[in-house]
């Protein structure tokens, strides 16, 4: 099994998530089942996107239970987006959402923690090889939703990955891999093949990090193998390999 992770860029159009159905097709013929966590679609502007959701209301912005609320129908939208599409392109799948995920949220509103049941998970999976979980987002024992903070959805990606030993957690960004410096700030940036995770702490400091620096870390600490690599393209990406 693998999990892979589409972030907001992966998903923004049906034109990026014709990309993302080749590397499904591909996951389920190199590990047999895929866990697929998808991120709201596209970036601030685009309709359905987080920071455009969050925008609904100015109001949101003191209501953090609202504001979660509002934030999660992203992941859910681009969850049914995508799994009416893999439908369509003839990959039967699962949608995992709410208790069928097994993902549970506790904590502060915004910035809460996530726990994966990966037996509950595989429970609503069956005989199913695909499964579509919505990233960001969990339910707590109150029943109300949280999110996990910003660039949550690649938590989701490591947490199911430790909860369900899966190969790897594999990451499809709008970027070809981990470079020496975020390439937007830094023309000169250097891609990396292969790199350890004790490498990878100083790159979460950017403004803006590769992978959301709560993700990294639980990866670090659980031995989560990440894979990060470009949606667009099949080049190698980057390995971090226990
Ligand atoms: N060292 C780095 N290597 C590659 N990208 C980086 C680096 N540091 C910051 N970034 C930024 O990380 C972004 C990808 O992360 P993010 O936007 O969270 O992806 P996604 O939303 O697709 O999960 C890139 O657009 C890039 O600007
Ligand atoms: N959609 C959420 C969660 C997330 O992880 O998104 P992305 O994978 O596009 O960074 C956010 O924008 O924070």
């Amino acid at each position: 099994m693998i999990i892979q992770k589409f972030g907001g860029v992966a998903v923004r159009d049906s034109a990026s998530r014709e990309h993302c159905i080749r590397h499904i097709r591909r996951g389920i013929r190199e590990h047999g089942r895929v866990i697929a966590v998808v991120s709201a679609m596209g970036r601030a502007g685009d309709p359905y996107s987080t920071d455009s959701l969050l925008c609904a209301s100015r109001d949101l912005v003191n209501s953090p239970q609202a504001a979660d609320l509002a934030a999660a129908c992203g992941e859910l939208l681009s969850c049914a987006v995508l799994s009416a599409e893999l439908a369509a392109a003839g990959i039967r799948n699962e949608l995992l959402y709410g208790t069928r995920s097994g993902i549970t949220a506790e904590g502060p509103f915004r910035t809460a923690g996530l726990r994966a049941d990966g037996a509950r998970l595989l429970q609503s999976l069956g005989d199913g090889t695909v499964g579509i979980v919505p990233g960001f987002l969990g339910t707590g024992t109150d029943g109300f939703i949280r999110t996990a903070g910003r660039g949550g959805s690649d938590l989701t990606a490591v947490v199911l990955a430790k909860a369900l030993d899966a190969d790897a957690a594999e990451f499809f960004k709008d970027v070809p891999g981990i470079m020496s410096a975020d390439p937007d700030l830094d023309p000169k940036a250097e891609m990396i093949s292969f790199m350890s995770y004790a490498e990878l702490v100083p790159l979460l400091a950017a403004a803006r990090p590769v992978i959301q620096k709560k993700a990294a870390l639980y990866a670090a600490r659980a031995q989560v193998p990440l894979h990060i690599r470009s949606y667009s393209g099949d080049a190698q990406g980057t390995w971090i390999i226990p």
